[in-house]
């Protein structure tokens, strides 16, 4: 028969429709919606039309739509200025992918591990015995994670103070801990304002205080000061230069690179938290893993020196770790919960998987939300809420496959997002969280304190809502 629409669910306040149950939980409001009308269903969620299509066998049409038809663009322009105060130029997409493409995937790989790897050190060695002393408050584990990561993350990718090589190279180190651990604390403020943020619910109070931290951002990161740096990755210095030449004014520039930071860095040290939290709580996929480090660190002919963080593993080394991968990759499943979405840009139809067909309306948005549709259904990941650090493996070591009504999945995890707009940073960020695991792993016995502690992950996942 003719297409029809999806069915339409606009809530009982004018407008605003569904936003404030979609604010409060989304999980649970898109699960209620999903028993409500099936498969696909349009809701409105403050003024907007969101069309959220739940059914994984379907999710091909939508990921892989032309950019003429679904755009994810043009939604994101919004959040982006409201968020960053940064206005995307015409090519910005286009940036970033060249930029990601030559230096945080492939060979481009190699120097940013090795950049990471690094900082890392000089971050946990320098931390080692100050912090052993230290008494730990409740969420010591998950501070300490994020501290260390985003850390040494920030100096991979925005440099280092000068100095390094010279006679003075302690003192450059010395200012690098000073200033990325006050770059640290502003972070986390942003951070937790961020959600309101995004949603544009923020008191006035909390609307200043997001204001000055932007600005903070804006100078700190801004091209003038990372003239003075050394080590500036390519990733950043690439797609500034890039601006530049497309006549993107200087200030415009400042505020962009405080957009890279957060996409960078406000996942990263959460999922390295998550990870060395299920590994300490798992201790069969801890030995696993660590059985597995020391067989690369072996071939490679490194010794593991007990309570000694200091090895040197490269990209290459990273890619014989079939089973931390798949670690990493069932901590994100567990843990991460973006929201993709598209802004329809002229009228279509869409073919879900059993034959029917919807029409989709132009200026509405269409939404996939993997996190409850795949990575938490039971019938693709048996038993959703348990970790498994080999489940994303054969038992020959080979990748598994995942299905759902008897059929193939290609979309079984999706926490990097899908199509056009999947994260450039992927490959590097993997590298960053394994790199972390491996370094905290040997000789850390205060860390197992925390075993004690009940941890549940957000049900939204972490701050995963960039989507732009
Ligand atoms: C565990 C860590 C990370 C997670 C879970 C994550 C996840 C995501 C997701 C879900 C998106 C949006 C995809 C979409 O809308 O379809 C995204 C975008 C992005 N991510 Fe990541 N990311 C992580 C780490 C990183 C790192 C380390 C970098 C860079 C060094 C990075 C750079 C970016 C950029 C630049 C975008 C915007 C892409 C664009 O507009 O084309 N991410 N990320």
């Amino acid at each position: 028969g003719r297409p029809t629409e999806p069915p339409l669910d606009k809530g009982h306040i004018p407008w605003l429709g569904y936003a404030l149950d979609f604010r409060k939980n989304s999980a649970e409001f898109l699960k209620k919606m999903q028993r409500r009308h099936g498969d696909i269903f349009t809701v409105l969620i403050g003024g907007y039309y969101f069309t959220f299509l739940m059914d994984p066998l379907s999710f091909r049409a939508i990921v892989k739509a032309p950019r003429a038809k679904l755009d994810f663009e043009a939604f994101a322009v919004e959040l982006v200025t409201r968020v960053f105060g940064y206005h995307p130029c015409k090519n910005n997409h286009k940036i970033i992918q060249v930029s990601s493409t030559k230096h945080l995937m492939g060979d481009g790989l190699v120097v940013m591990t090795q950049a990471m790897m690094e900082n890392l050190q000089t971050l946990m060695f320098h931390n080692r015995d100050s912090r052993e002393e230290r008494p730990w408050q409740q969420d010591g584990l998950f501070h300490y994670s994020y501290n260390i990561v985003f850390r040494a993350g920030y100096l991979a990718l925005f440099g280092n103070e000068p100095g390094m090589g010279t006679p003075s190279e302690e003192k450059a180190k010395e200012r690098d801990l000073i200033q990325s651990e006050e770059l640290f604390d502003e972070f986390q403020k942003y951070d937790r304002l961020f959600p309101r943020l995004a949603y544009a619910v923020l008191p006035p109070r909390d609307k200043m205080e997001a204001e000055r931290l932007k600005r903070l951002f804006w100078k700190v990161l801004s091209v003038k000061n990372s003239r003075e740096k050394d080590n500036i990755s390519g990733w950043i210095n690439d797609q500034e230069q890039f601006l530049a030449e497309l006549g993107v004014p200087e200030y415009m520039r400042d505020r962009f690179m405080f957009l890279l930071l957060w996409a960078a860095q406000g996942n990263t040290g959460p999922s390295s938290f998550w990870l060395l939290l299920y590994l300490m709580k798992h201790p069969e996929a801890m030995q696993a893993v660590r059985e597995e480090v020391d067989k690369v660190l072996a071939e490679a002919h490194q010794e593991v020196k007990p309570g000694s963080p200091v090895v040197n593993i490269t990209r290459d080394m990273l890619m014989k770790t079939p089973v931390l991968d798949s670690a990493v990759e069932e901590t994100l499943r567990l843990t991460a919960a973006p929201i993709l979405i598209r802004a329809v840009v002229e009228d279509l139809n869409l073919k879900m998987a059993n034959g029917r067909e919807y029409a989709l309306r132009k200026g509405d948005r269409v939404a996939l939300f993997p996190y409850i549709t795949v990575q938490m259904d039971p019938e693709v990941h048996p038993e959703p809420h348990t970790f498994k650090y080999n489940r994303f493996l054969n038992q020959d070591g080979t990748k598994k496959d995942f299905y759902k009504n008897g059929k193939k999945l290609k979309y079984f995890n999706m926490p990097w997002g899908a199509g056009t707009s999947i994260c450039p940073g992927r490959f590097f960020a993997v590298n960053e969280i394994k790199l972390f695991v491996q370094g905290t792993l040997p000789g850390k016995p205060y860390l197992e304190q925390f075993l004690s502690l009940e941890w549940t992950p957000p049900l939204t996942g972490l701050a995963i809502f960039i989507s732009f």
